[in-house]
This record gives structure tokens, sequence and C-alpha cells, in this order.
């Protein structure tokens, strides 16, 4: 290929070359790079074609275009697609042509390789080094049955850019110990542009991936790729992000670019989704309230707001529940100062997600089965585009394997949900800690006591970067990084129907008003609704169960009234420790 080798550049180890490449570059370098290629910055969108040659680039992988002409759409060239994803803002190329032989593809690759050049956009082989030094372009994409690394390398030089496909813990592991330039991460789902993929990572396994890559060389740079478009991108992004560490460097997509009709209008509609935070994102840390005792006044207050801001904006919640507790749960959101709907049809999940500035979507597993999964799959993404808070009520999560794949599915393929809440068996079961219970009433045993449960409810929360519920006798609240104990409550809850259900729809009502800080919003409506229990349980007059129903709602719909009217005496009932 054009990136020979020169006699100062030889002298370096392979390795001091390729950290020299991904730190500024020296004069020397500059030189060497911009006699083998014609490459130039490439930073701003829409493109034009470089005049002159520039200083070598900084790779950026942001949106990464991986080709397969077999999936154009009938008519198209593949130049032209390319050239139409690369005005449209792809910062990198590479050629992906499974059934090609080697002429062809070296012509085709040429032909590429100007298309590329012109915009200074890297032009990549995938496995072929042959092909790659025969095109003369910037590098390679190699995956575990290709050639080795090390004599990719050395055959193609200490500037081309190599990259590496990681679809384990074990290849991450492997491929951060090399000088490559940059990972592959995938398959993040399963896809049908490469069916002899490796089983499908998932967000959650990307991050493992990433966070394992970080602590070995946290220089590298990784794109995801595999079953990528426009309505999971960011929700990939933003759950497959470390705890610590470096997130991803870009997006790699094939068919979604490749088999668009539109490929400059995907491809700059996928750089922005990459480069905005997503709708759903929390603001800085800065406008959200200290959970500490000194501040308990402060949280209160704000907790008042909440339910007042219900009443104000009388939000829409949007129910996908259960058919036992449908009733209760329509009455419970009446009564906090919301509007309920109850709608199963998958095609007005759009239109509700959409319909008011201020709306929720409550999903709740009780009586679905797995034909459910498309209509809890529309609601997560038209609700996750328009910013609209998600509730899941996984109810019975471990009870059943079906139960028990279709929480996995959600949290794997869905999208993002912003508050699970669940009884201790429940959320142990969206831990993954495969709990078996017998029906869908609470475990709350604590067997490992109530800080073994505040470390599972926090942990899970920071892994998914959401908020998680536990109910029981004491409620556990966190998003990983604040936590909160409720031992506000009755225990006459549990004896009515739909009871921790229905606290999804107060849930949902708060987080429909109060975006800015959705732990304090749960905080809110958990307070109301445990306050409201305690209260109706006090009552003169009740007995038992039905009698706690009605008075429950009667609490509820005062608490919130005399909220309207700025009064929280009610908070003064609060049971609260913060973690
Ligand atoms: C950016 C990127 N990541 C991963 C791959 C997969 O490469 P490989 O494992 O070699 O599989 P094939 O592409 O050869 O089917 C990739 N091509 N690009
Ligand atoms: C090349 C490759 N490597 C892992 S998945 C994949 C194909 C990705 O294609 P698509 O973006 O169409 O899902």
């Amino acid at each position: 290929m054009a990136m020979a080798d020169t006699p100062a550049m030889s002298m370096m180890s392979t390795t001091d070359a390729m950290t020299m490449q991904a730190e500024e570059p020296s004069s020397m370098q500059a030189q060497i790079q911009m006699s083998m290629s014609q490459i130039s910055v490439h930073e701003a969108a829409p493109r034009v074609p470089s005049m002159s040659p520039s200083p070598p680039p900084k790779l950026d992988l942001s949106l990464y275009l991986v080709t397969s002409s077999s999936l154009l759409p009938p008519g198209a060239t593949l130049e032209s697609h390319v050239e139409a994803a690369i005005k449209g803002g792809v910062t990198i190329v590479q050629l992906r042509e499974k059934t090609l032989d080697t002429a062809p593809f070296i012509a085709l690759g040429k032909r590429i390789h100007a298309v590329t050049q012109k915009y200074g956009v890297p032009l990549l082989i995938n496995d072929r080094i042959d092909v790659a030094q025969a095109v003369g372009c910037e590098g390679a994409h190699i995956g575990w049955d290709d050639m080795d690394y090390d004599t990719a390398r050395s055959l193609l030089g200490p500037t081309a850019i190599i990259g590496l496909s990681v679809s384990n813990l074990t290849q991450a592991s492997l491929a951060a110990s090399t000088s490559c330039n940059y990972l592959g991460i995938g398959p993040v789902f399963s896809t049908p542009t490469k069916p002899d993929a490796s089983a499908a990572m998932y967000p959650s396994g990307v991050r493992q991936a990433l966070e394992l890559v970080s602590s070995k060389r946290p220089d590298l740079p990784s794109v995801i790729i595999g079953g990528i478009d426009s309505t999971n991108l960011q929700s990939v992004i933003y759950k497959s992000r470390p705890v610590s560490g470096k997130s991803i460097a870009g997006v790699a997509v094939v068919s979604a670019i490749i088999s668009s009709t539109e490929p400059e209008i995907e491809a700059s509609n996928l750089l922005s989704l990459f480069k905005s935070p997503p709708p759903w994102a929390s603001p800085p840390p800065s406008q959200t309230t200290v959970f500490t005792d000194f501040y308990l006044p402060l949280i209160l207050s704000k907790v008042v707001t909440t339910i007042r801001a219900i009443q104000e904006h009388k939000p829409l919640v949007h129910h996908i529940t259960n058919s036992v507790v449908k009733n209760f749960s329509a009455n419970v959101t009446l009564a906090i100062g919301a509007s309920p709907i109850m709608s199963e049809n998958s095609e007005e999940v759009g239109d509700l997600a959409n319909i008011s500035p201020h709306s929720a979507c409550l999903l709740n597993m009780g009586t679905s089965g797995t034909s459910d999964r498309e209509l809890f799959k529309r609601a997560i993404r038209e609700n996750n585009k328009s910013g609209k808070a998600i509730v899941f009520d996984p109810v019975g999560a471990g009870a059943t394997s079906m139960r028990r794949e279709t929480v996995k599915w959600i949290l794997d393929e869905a999208g993002y949900i912003d508050v699970i809440k669940g009884n201790e068996g429940e959320i142990r079961t969206v831990a993954g800690q495969g709990v078996n219970m017998k029906g869908v009433d609470s475990a709350d045993s604590g067997a490992g006591g109530l800080e073994e449960l505040v470390g599972v409810v926090r942990n899970v929360a920071m892994q998914e970067r959401n908020i998680i519920i536990m109910t029981g006798a004491t409620d556990v609240l966190s998003d990983g990084n604040r936590t909160v104990i409720i031992r506000n409550g009755h225990p006459l809850q549990s004896l009515v129907t739909g009871m921790g259900c229905a606290l999804g729809s107060v849930l949902s009502a708060a987080l429909a008003v109060g975006k800015d800080d959705k732990l304090l919003s749960c905080l809110a409506a958990l307070l109301a609704y445990n306050i409201a229990a305690e209260r109706a349980a006090k009552k003169e007059g009740v007995k038992g169960p039905g009698g706690f129903m009605t008075a429950f709602l009667d609490e509820l719909y005062e608490i919130a009234e005399t909220s309207a009217s700025g009064n929280g005496m009610w908070t003064e009932a609060v049971k609260l420790e913060f973690r």
C-alpha cells in the first residue's frame, strides 16, 4: 500500500509509531503521512472535497460506514452511496465485500478510495491485507479468522490504521494488548447482515468489554457494531457507558446506511444522534439535590412542589398494564391529579408519547406474554424519542422462564427504561440473580439484610444508568449515586390487589412533571403513596383491606389537594434514611 516504511520510521518499534499517531503527530510524522496519503482533517459537515493536503487527521471514528454492495437499494452504485454518506457525515469507511474476487475487489477499492480521498476520509479494507496494499488505502479491519495482527502490521506498515474485532472479553483482552488503532466491538445485537456473527453482546456486554479495554489500554478507541440504527443508537451508547473508563468513540453501521434510499440524510441523522445527549439524560449534577439529612427540609419542599406540579399540569399517564389492576390504577392516577389512559394499541403509542409535554408511560408485565414484546418495544422507543419517562414494573419477573426472558429482552434490546420498580424477587431477577418466586407476591425476605438489598439496588441502578425502586416493608430507591431508604407505608397495602402496580401510576405522574431530578420525583411519589396508606389505615372505620382501599384513595387525594395549595404538612410523617 502507499504507506511504505521510511528508514526513520523503521527504526521505531511499531508500538512507538502507533503511540505517536494516537497523540499529537510530530512534524516528521506529519510529512511522512502527508506524502503517503491525501487524507485531510474531516471534522465539519457537510463535507466538501479538500483542495490541498492538510495535516494528518486524528482518527475520527464517530460514524463508521461498513459497506455491503448486496444491500444497496435498486439502481444505487456503491460509489455514489458512499459519497452521499460522507457528505452526510460518515467519518471513516470500510470496504467489506464478502463475495468479490481479488481483481474486482481491488478495482472497486480503487474507485471507492478515489471518493474517500476527495473528502479526506480514511478507507479501510475488510479482511484482505493484500487488497488494502493493492488499493493503497489507509488501512484494514481484521477479525479473528483473518491474518494475525502482527503480520498485518508488518505488511501494512506503522502508520496504517488497523482495527480489530472484539466479540467477547477474551478477545477484548487480547486485542487491547496489541498496538492496533481501534476496536470494533460487536455484534451488539444479532443482525441479518452478519449471520455468522458470534452471540449478541448487548449493551451490558459492550460495557464489560469497554471496562476491560480501558483498564489495559486507556488510549484505545472503540466503535460498536451490529444491529445499530437510528432507533436504538442513543440507548445503546447510554447503557453501554462504563461506570469508570472511556465510552465508545463511534458507531459502525452497514444496513442502516447502505440499505437506505437517502444515505446522506440517514448518515446526518445518525451522526447527530451520536453527538447529542439522549432526550432522557438527566441534567448536570449541579442542578440536582444533594441527598443528606442536612438537606432534608429542601428535599421535602421539592417533594411537595412535585406533587403540586402534578395538580398543575395534569399529566397523561399511558398505562400498558394488566387487566387485574386497570380500574384501581386509573382511580389512583385520578386521585393524585393526573390523567390515566389505558391502551394496548401499538398504533397509537407514538401519538400518546407526543400528545402532551407532560406525559409518561407505565409498562406493567403482569399478564403479558411474549406476543406483547413488539408493543413494549414500540412504546419504549416512541417515549425514548420524545424524552418521556418509562416506568417498568416487572411483575412476577422471577416466576416463570417466559417472564425472566421478557425482562432480559426488555433490558437488553427494547430501549432505555427510566425507572424499574419491583419487590425484592423482581429486582433480584432484574439483577440477574435468578430468583425463583412462586407467584407475584413480594419476596421481601431481605435474606442478606437491608444493607445487602441496598447494594443490589444501587448496583443495578449503576449498571442500567437508571432508577431502581425495591418495594417491601422498607422501600429502597437509588440512582446509583444517591440512595434512600423509606420506612413509610402500612402492612394493609399488601392485602389490596393492585396496590403495588398502582404505585407505578403515581411514579409515572411524578416523572411526567419532574424530569430534571428523576430520583426526587420518584421519592415524591413513594412518600405521597406510603404516607397516604399510613393515614388511611388510621382512619376511623377502617377495619381491613376493603375500607383501607377507599380510605387510601381519599388520603392520596387529600395529599394532592393540600400540596396544590402549598401545604406540605403531610411530609412531617416521613421516615427516611440516606445512604
Ligand atoms: C468496525 C468493524 N467491527 C467489527 C467487524 C467484524 O469484522 P470480522 O470479525 O472480521 O467479521 P467480518 O466483517 O469479516 O464478517 C467489522 N467488519 N468492522
Ligand atoms: C460486520 C459486522 N460485524 C459484527 S456485526 C456486523 C454487521 C453489522 O451490520 P448492520 O449494521 O447491518 O447490523
